[in-house]
């Protein structure tokens, strides 16, 4: 397959530190922001920033059925912390008017690493992406509660207070990270993503 065609969700967050991380991982990187874009790309990411702006600018922006009906069509989408919250089923701590997109069978806590603890670096070892063990910046990120059957746990904070806590998952072409690997230069996640991407591209041909 040529290289793959991933949107990035760009209502808001950290849209550029995607794109950048995408070029350079075999990857042509487009901004998103209406639903007839949505239909030229073969994969999304969702970035970091605010969940519940995002919520609402994807309402406004008539996005969110969009993206639901692609998840449910088999769209690959890796999203990274408020992307995350995008990405759960259940959301904790959320606003009560704030709506996601879906697809991961997980509860996700926002900000559940505490309000007052606003950032804050932790090593996290992946399953299946080899190499050191992640340095991960956490942005008043979520962690994941609960995971279904169908969930791969694939990262955990490795030391520190919330050591064992739940920060990476998969389940089947949804990747999702509470942490924010576009920040730190370190390209593995997207290339993991990628990967994803084109091998969700061969199978459905
Ligand atoms: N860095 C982030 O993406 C923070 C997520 C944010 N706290 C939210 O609830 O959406």
């Amino acid at each position: 397959m040529k290289d793959p065609v991933i949107g990035v969700l760009a209502l808001q967050g950290d849209v550029r530190e995607h794109l950048g991380a995408l070029a350079e991982s075999d990857a042509v990187a487009r901004p998103i922001r209406r639903p007839e874009e949505l239909d030229a790309v073969d994969a999304l990411v969702i970035p970091g920033g605010e969940s519940t702006t995002m919520s609402n600018l994807a309402i406004t922006f008539g996005l969110l059925e969009p993206i639901r009906k692609r998840i449910a069509g088999g769209l690959p989408v890796y999203g990274s912390c408020a992307g995350m919250i995008m990405l759960a089923g259940t959301v904790l701590d959320g606003r009560p008017d704030q709506e996601s997109f879906a697809g991961i069978d997980m509860t996700v806590r926002r900000n559940a690493f505490g309000r007052q603890v606003d950032s804050f670096e932790a090593d996290v070892q992946i399953e299946d992406i080899p190499g050191d063990d992640f340095h991960a910046v956490f942005i008043r990120a979520p962690w994941v509660e609960e995971v279904g059957d169908d969930v791969q746990v694939m990262g955990r904070v490795t030391s520190g207070p919330a050591a064992g806590r739940i920060v990476a998952v998969r389940q089947g072409n949804l990747l999702a990270t509470a942490f924010h690997p576009e920040l730190t230069g370190d390209l593995r996640v997207h290339r993991y993503f990628v990967e994803l991407v084109r091998r969700a591209a061969d199978d459905a041909r």
